[in-house]
């Protein structure tokens, strides 16, 4: 298929996705999602449910065994993956997986220039994503003098970078301090994609995700408004979600609103 024809498709389409590590251990069964242009979904779940390992499969990291996935229409398939790769953007828990390069700017330049962008168009590539993440100053930056939070939204620029149609964030509020975490969340309410976010940090989803999904051995056991998830104890008790001390979800919501 080519990207025209593409156009109008979800930005994100599984069918039937299982998969089994080479070790034999079975960790996805049968995973259906289909996510619209310009959604933002939060994935849910109890330690060990394959979220990240469902992460994996949307820009070919890990192979499906059984089922497809479709990114804008396109299979996720060897033949693709160049083009699969640019448009599913995957920033991982821990930034310095993403970042090593001598200066920031070089580390958000690096995808681009894999592409063949050289120079004004690189430097503005670079520009452009810095100043998205609110690190405009800091392309001559020794990442490892960096903030964490500065460096988690340096290796989400260095994803911008590749101007990507999907952006899929592994825990992007871990260990960050408050400050951290509201930077970072005013980053990605700014952005203009389809954002997939994994998280176990629910007050995090509730403000970012209208809609989220709870996974859980391997498989997608509720789908729904991210306030009525939160908001139904048992479903959330069953799957070892616990909400924090204190929080409402309905309260949240109406403050925010
Ligand atoms: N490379 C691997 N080889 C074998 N098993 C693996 C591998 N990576 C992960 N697993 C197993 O797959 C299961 C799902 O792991 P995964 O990291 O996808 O879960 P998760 O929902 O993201 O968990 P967490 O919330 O703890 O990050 C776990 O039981 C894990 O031990």
């Amino acid at each position: 298929m080519t990207a025209a024809a593409g156009v109008g498709r979800p930005a994100v389409e599984i069918e039937g996705l299982a998969f089994a590590y080479p070790d034999g251990r079975q960790v996805l069964f049968g995973v259906d999602l289909t996510v619209a242009r310009g959604e933002r979904i939060a994935v849910l779940g109890p330690n060990g449910a394959g979220k990240t390992t469902l992460m994996l499969h949307l820009n070919g990291i890990l192979a499906a065994g059984a089922g497809t996935l479709r990114i804008g229409g396109m299979t996720v398939a060897k033949a693709n993956m160049p083009e699969i790769r640019r448009r599913v953007g995957l920033v991982f828990q821990d930034p310095d997986d993403q970042l090593f390069m001598p200066t920031v700017g070089q580390d958000v330049a690096f995808g681009p220039a894999n592409l063949g962008l050289r120079g004004a168009e690189l430097s503005g590539r670079v520009a452009e994503a810095l100043r998205a993440v609110g690190l405009a100053e800091y392309a001559e930056r020794a990442p490892h003098h960096l903030s964490l939070g500065e460096r988690r939204r340096a290796a989400v620029a260095t994803v911008l970078a590749m101007r990507p149609e999907v952006l899929v964030l592994d825990e992007p509020s871990a260990n960050l301090d408050p400050a951290g975490r509201r930077e970072l969340a005013e980053v990605l309410q700014g952005l203009d994609l389809t954002l997939i976010m994994v998280t176990h940090d629910l007050p995090y989803a509730l403000q970012l995700c209208p809609r989220s999904v709870i996974l859980d051995q391997g498989m997608i056991v509720a789908d729904g408004a991210t306030a009525t998830l939160l908001s139904d104890e048992p479903l959330m008790m069953s799957h070892r979600l616990e909400l924090p001390f204190g929080f409402n979800p309905r309260h949240a919501i109406a403050e925010s609103s």
